[in-house]
């Protein structure tokens, strides 16, 4: 189970943009998250893979605080595939990081062999996004936190990617936040779902 208890943020001493955030999500488990621009969604995601730290509350996996590990068990994909890459490397290298990538993994995402020789310039946005994607399933992970993935993909390729994602989740009894402005697309992926601000309104809120 990963456990978020009374998370609180603000950025540099501004306004609180949430207060007292309590989510939990059982492995194996798909929970969709929905709400209004600006509202502080992706921040949480960055919270919950360890990009950003609390101002208060702590995230708790199994009931333990995860420290430092060298790779942390809560993978953030990115709404943007290009701000999560080093641009320089080819794509080959990136992938390396996450150890124990398989064929099978590829060839679901409909990763090409040749893509690997490239550098992330020399792909479509599409194309970075599905190696983005297959890099969060290192053997170490065990949530995700999806922020807008699909968002670049035609209609049909949506579908083949989260029908690919979730074969990979449900296999490995990976949790998921799903977080997307799409709600019937949350309502068809989601185990459950979620509306952000009623998650985040809180009425001991104060500025
Ligand atoms: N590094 C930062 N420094 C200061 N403010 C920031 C920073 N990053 C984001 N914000 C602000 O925090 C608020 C929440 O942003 P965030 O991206 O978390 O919202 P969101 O709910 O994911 O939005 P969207 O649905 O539009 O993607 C916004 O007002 C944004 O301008």
């Amino acid at each position: 189970m990963l456990e978020l208890k009374n998370i609180s943020f603000r950025y540099n001493r501004s306004k609180w943009l949430f207060k007292h955030v309590n989510l939990a999500i059982g492995q194996g488990e798909i929970v969709g998250m929905y709400g209004k621009s600006g509202s502080g969604k992706t921040t949480l995601a960055k919270i919950m893979a360890n990009y950003l730290s609390p101002a208060e509350g702590e995230i708790l996996i199994d009931g333990e605080k995860m420290n430092n590990e060298k790779y942390y068990p809560v993978q953030l994909i990115w709404q943007h595939p290009e701000k999560a890459i080093n641009p320089n490397w080819k794509l080959s290298t990136i992938i390396d990081e996450a150890e124990g990538l398989n064929e099978e993994i590829f060839s679901l995402l409909g990763i090409q062999k040749e893509w690997l020789n490239r550098r992330p310039h020399e792909l479509s946005g599409g194309e970075l996004q599905r190696f983005c994607i297959a890099r969060a399933f290192g053997p170490n992970t065990r949530y995700i936190v999806a922020d807008e993935i699909t968002s670049m993909f035609d209609a049909l390729t949506q579908a083949q990617i989260w029908h690919a994602f979730i074969k990979l989740v449900k296999e490995r009894n990976i949790g998921v936040l799903a977080i997307s402005h799409h709600i019937p697309l949350l309502e068809k992926i989601s185990d459950r779902l979620i509306d952000f601000n009623k998650l985040k309104s809180c009425p001991n809120i104060t500025n």
